[in-house]
């Protein structure tokens, strides 16, 4: 339950409405308890008139409220008398349903607003948790803690909640009701009570564990219905249906087997449970009916017993799913506290300064290694790139290229050195400022499902201009083919809308940088999926539009016709060769050969 104390704010911030709620629910349930009594009181009147009745000693102890309506009545003609209580009881049972919707209107409601707000919560404190966070935990378990996790904790502050308050003013009043008028019989019938709401508490832990079966199995089941709809192509072009075929029958049938094991299950819950209510009921009527034998004016009495047993049997009985709902909620608020008190790892330190990126940006020794899977990514590297220059990143794969990317970014923070620009570590900047004066193309391209033109403008704080888009899309030599969409710049992306090609995202992800217009630009790699003229075609572009700028380009291909002040090759972490183009080729390492490499294969297919 102490997992549960975090959403209490949430109550403090409707408590206007749980108030509302509560006593909606006890007058809805004050008019509940009036019913039996007005019924009792009716038999009990027929006994009286039944020839042969004897005078009777007993006197019911009627609420207050009935009381005064008894003595309204007691004075008329029996067919009148009946006439009025019939209309009483439908106005109590009309008026009970009021209440009750208005219950509804007022609880649900609530936990509805409550869902809203953690969701947003949830939402906004996983975009502040950094990168190293994600790669530790799958894009699964997040989306389980958002949706299924809230949603169970929704099952605490709705209807948990709802049935809790309903249960606890039902028993009460129809309790205090029922000592008043027979404290011996009130107890007999009342002690199987307890025990049918441990009964279904015990099955609904066991119809819990075996749903938590079915739900897993149909995770699995969908996963892999999902991996092989997304990997057709793989899977036809090596012509595994069948394997795949045989994968997801076996998922399915282990789905079938869990299913079929709840439905069991439940199909013995309900008859057991209204088995169980049967005997209250059968309790009430053979102890009451003895009670009749001896003093036949008790008849009104046991009719009245009955009902209030009747009434009481579905509120307990929800006390056994109350309580595992409650248990569920605070398993899954656990799961959600373990995130939302993770702090990230990247924030702003106390003394943040603004960011106003200018200067040179220097590697000062720096080493890094990835914790999750203790790589040693860059090992005492040191670079200094002067502001206004064009470096070149070349190295084999796994050199730790996109890592020098990141670090500059402060995706993550040196073991050791420091990353500065203009003399100040990028850990002191604000990290917000420090990342939107830097445009970043990063390796792997993502385009959300939205329009060309909103993905374009995606960086900005505002929809750029219709030129702007065009100027930044022109510049990545792909503004002809938006164009060429059916609805150009308002062409929608990604899983409803139009495939572009790799190449083509690769450059509408360029456009998205560079319309930023920053003084710093960071390439990763974002020409590979491109062809050699398209390529040669962007670097001229980028050549004008980077005049003053400073940019660093990472790269498997050399770029022999933009002029770069530095080449840097990496190796496995370290500085490999550093100098002009023509340094490195008089070098004779691992450059000029990649270079001659490179030359030979663009000759051999021309
Ligand atoms: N998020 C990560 N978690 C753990 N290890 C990582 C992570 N990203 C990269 N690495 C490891 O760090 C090393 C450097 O990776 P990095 O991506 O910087 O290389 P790269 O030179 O950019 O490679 P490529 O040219 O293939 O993109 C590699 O050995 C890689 O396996």
């Amino acid at each position: 339950m102490k997992h549960l104390a975090a959403v209490y704010k949430y109550f403090w911030k409707y408590r206007f409405r749980f108030i509302a709620g509560i006593l909606l629910t006890a007058t809805s349930n004050y008019f509940a308890v009036m019913t039996p009594e007005i019924t009792g009181y009716i038999v009990g009147k027929l006994q009286q008139s039944l020839p042969g009745a004897k005078p009777t000693s007993f006197r019911n102890e009627y609420d207050a409220l009935v009381t005064y309506f008894i003595k309204w009545v007691d004075t008329m003609s029996f067919s009148q008398l009946v006439t009025i209580c019939s209309l009483t009881i439908l106005l109590l049972a009309v008026l009970r349903g009021l209440f009750m919707f208005f219950m509804r209107q007022t609880i649900i409601v609530m936990s509805r607003h409550i869902e809203f707000d953690q969701k947003n919560e949830v939402y906004q404190h996983y975009q502040r948790l950094d990168t190293g966070f994600y790669k530790t935990h799958s894009t699964g378990d997040l989306m389980n803690r958002m949706a299924e996790d809230v949603s169970r904790v929704r099952m605490f502050t709705g209807p948990a909640i709802m049935y809790l308050i309903n249960l606890l003013s039902l028993i009460s009043l129809s309790v205090i009701n029922m000592f008043r008028k027979d404290v011996h019989l009130s107890l007999i019938v009342l002690a199987p009570l307890p025990l049918l709401a441990l009964t279904i508490y015990i099955v609904n832990n066991v119809i819990h564990k075996k749903s938590e079966k079915v739900q897993a199995s149909l995770s699995n089941l969908t996963t892999n219905a999902q991996e092989a709809y997304s990997g057709i192509r793989v899977i036809k072009s090596f012509v595994q249906e069948n394997a795949m075929m045989r994968f997801f029958t076996q998922n399915s049938e282990e789905y079938r087997k869990n299913a079929v094991g709840l439905a069991k299950v439940e199909a013995i819950y309900f008859p057991s449970m209204t088995l169980m209510v049967g005997l209250s009921t059968l309790i009430t009527i053979l102890i009451g009916g003895q009670m009749a034998l001896e003093d036949p004016s008790k008849v009104g009495l046991i009719v009245e017993f009955v009902i209030y047993i009747n009434m009481l049997t579905f509120p307990v009985s929800a006390i056994g799913s109350v309580a595992s709902m409650v248990q569920r909620a605070a398993a899954s608020q656990k799961r959600l506290n373990e995130f939302l008190q993770t702090e990230p790892v990247i924030k702003d330190k106390n003394n943040a300064v603004p960011a106003n990126l200018s200067g040179d940006i220097v590697f000062d020794n720096v080493s890094f290694t990835y914790a999750n899977t203790g790589i040693k990514a860059i090992e005492n590297f040191s670079l200094t790139i002067k502001e206004g220059q064009k470096i070149l990143i070349i190295g084999k794969t796994g050199s730790g290229k996109s890592t020098l990317a990141q670090l500059l970014l402060r995706f993550y923070d040196p073991e050791k050195g420091a990353v500065t620009i203009g003399g100040t570590p990028v850990s002191n900047f604000k990290v917000r400022e420090l990342r939107e004066q830097i445009a970043y193309v990063p390796q792997d391209v993502f385009l959300f499902s939205d329009t060309v033109g909103n993905n374009i403008s995606f960086g900005l704080p505002q929809v750029a201009t219709k030129e702007n888009m065009q100027h930044a899309a022109r510049l990545a030599s792909v503004d002809n083919e938006i164009k060429g969409l059916e609805k150009g710049y308002e062409t929608m992306v990604g899983e409803r809308g139009v495939t572009l090609s790799g190449g083509q995202k690769q450059r509408v992800s360029i456009a998205r940088a560079l319309i930023k217009d920053s003084r710093m630009l960071l390439l990763d790699d974002c020409l590979s999926a491109v062809d050699a003229k398209t390529e040669h075609t962007i670097i001229q572009n980028l050549y004008q539009y980077l005049d003053k700028k400073t940019a660093i380009i990472i790269t498997h291909r050399i770029f022999s016709h933009l002029n770069f002040d530095q080449v840097v090759v990496m190796e496995n972490g370290r500085m490999l060769e550093q100098g002009t183009h023509e340094q490195l080729m008089s070098l004779d390492g691992y450059y000029a050969e990649l270079y001659r490499l490179q030359v030979s294969n663009e000759q051999s297919g021309e």
